[in-house]
């Protein structure tokens, strides 16, 4: 493991705070966060995150893997880069988080949470991702790893935040090409770290969901290599390095409703053991809360996420529609 993720892993502050890579500089900024800057002019900026969710840790360890050949001089990096570790302490626990979910905070919607661990997190990221977008390359990219609860019927996929413009070609098949087999279209602003930099810097930004969240230890690494070898080939050749595909095979949806505890009495009326992307038919009982129930209101809705523990107010699910490849 390189010595960046295991110092933040062990809760340590580095001796050394920034030095020289074979063809770039590094600074470390704060617990977990570190910029690589190339020697070279270049004209991309990427924030490269994850461990946003303390018990998600195969993307962890990919990001180690990849600043490992980064170190060992195998990629020349050709982006100013922000690698973050989202949340250390929740990492050192091995849990979602420590107090609060962080993933629902940015925006500033952590001035609304009771100070704590992700509260102070969520404040301190905003202000290194602002810092570092103030004065990097304009050509914005924010990856932000993570893997899922539960089983899904689309092991990879990308969950893409709401966005005014249209997503450019490039972007979406870097996406295929890492090995995202389907994309979800958010259509409203939240909380997520993906959502505040796409809100706040334009960043094309996509939260990449790699797989099922296991134990430090117990991940197959195989089964992310499509992951790691596409973003070894991004940050050593941009995003040109995409083969053009002519014929888009990612499923894409749009999340079509959002399933919200709304408090003590809110059941969800979805089994623990439905995987993502189960699709529901027309009229089916999603959720209820006293005289409030949601049903499948289209067709067919596929469910995303379904989580009956999340605390009140925050989303227990996402309902999706299948919609065309953009
Ligand atoms: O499997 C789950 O229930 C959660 C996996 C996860 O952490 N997903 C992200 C998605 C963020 C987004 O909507 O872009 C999250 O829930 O924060
Ligand atoms: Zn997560």
């Amino acid at each position: 493991m390189d010595e960046f993720v295991q110092t933040t892993l062990a809760g340590l502050v580095p001796a050394q705070k920034k030095g020289e890579g074979p063809g770039f500089r590094w600074q470390w900024l704060e617990q977990g966060v570190i910029r690589l800057t190339p020697h070279s002019k270049v004209t991309r900026s990427l924030v490269l995150s994850a461990g946003i969710h303390g018990n998600e840790t195969a993307p962890v360890e990919i990001l180690s893997q990849v600043l490992d050949a980064l170190w060992r001089g195998e990629i020349v990096l050709c982006w100013d880069v922000l690698v973050v570790l989202g949340n250390p302490l929740a990492l050192q626990t091995g849990k979602r988080y420590q107090a609060c979910d962080l993933n629902r905070m940015f925006g500033g919607r952590w001035e609304a949470f009771e100070p704590g661990t992700e509260r102070a997190r969520a404040e301190l990221l905003e202000q290194a991702v602002g810092g570092f977008f103030a004065n990097s390359p304009p050509v914005r990219w924010h990856l932000d790893m993570h893997t899922a609860i539960r089983g899904s019927l689309h092991p990879r996929f990308g969950v893409l935040p709401a966005r005014n413009a249209a997503w450019p070609a490039a972007f979406l098949q870097w996406l295929e090409m890492a090995g995202l087999e389907a994309l979800v279209f958010h259509q409203t602003p939240g909380g997520t770290f993906t959502h505040f930099t796409a809100q706040y810097y334009d960043a094309l930004s996509c939260t990449m969901e790699l797989g099922k969240a296991m134990p430090f230890g117990q991940n197959n690494l195989n089964a992310f290599s499509a992951a790691r070898h596409a973003l070894e080939e991004l940050l050593g050749k941009g995003p040109e390095a995409v083969p053009v595909v002519q014929q888009p095979v990612a499923r894409c949806y749009k999340v079509s409703q959002q399933l919200t505890r709304t408090g003590e009495a809110f059941i969800l009326h979805i089994p623990d053991d439905t995987v993502n992307f189960t699709p529901f038919s027309k009229g089916e009982l999603l959720a209820e809360d006293g005289d409030n129930k949601q049903v499948v209101q289209q067709e067919t809705e596929y469910v995303l996420f379904p989580n009956r523990l999340v605390a009140p107010g925050l989303r227990a699910g996402l309902m999706l529609a299948e919609i065309p490849h953009p």
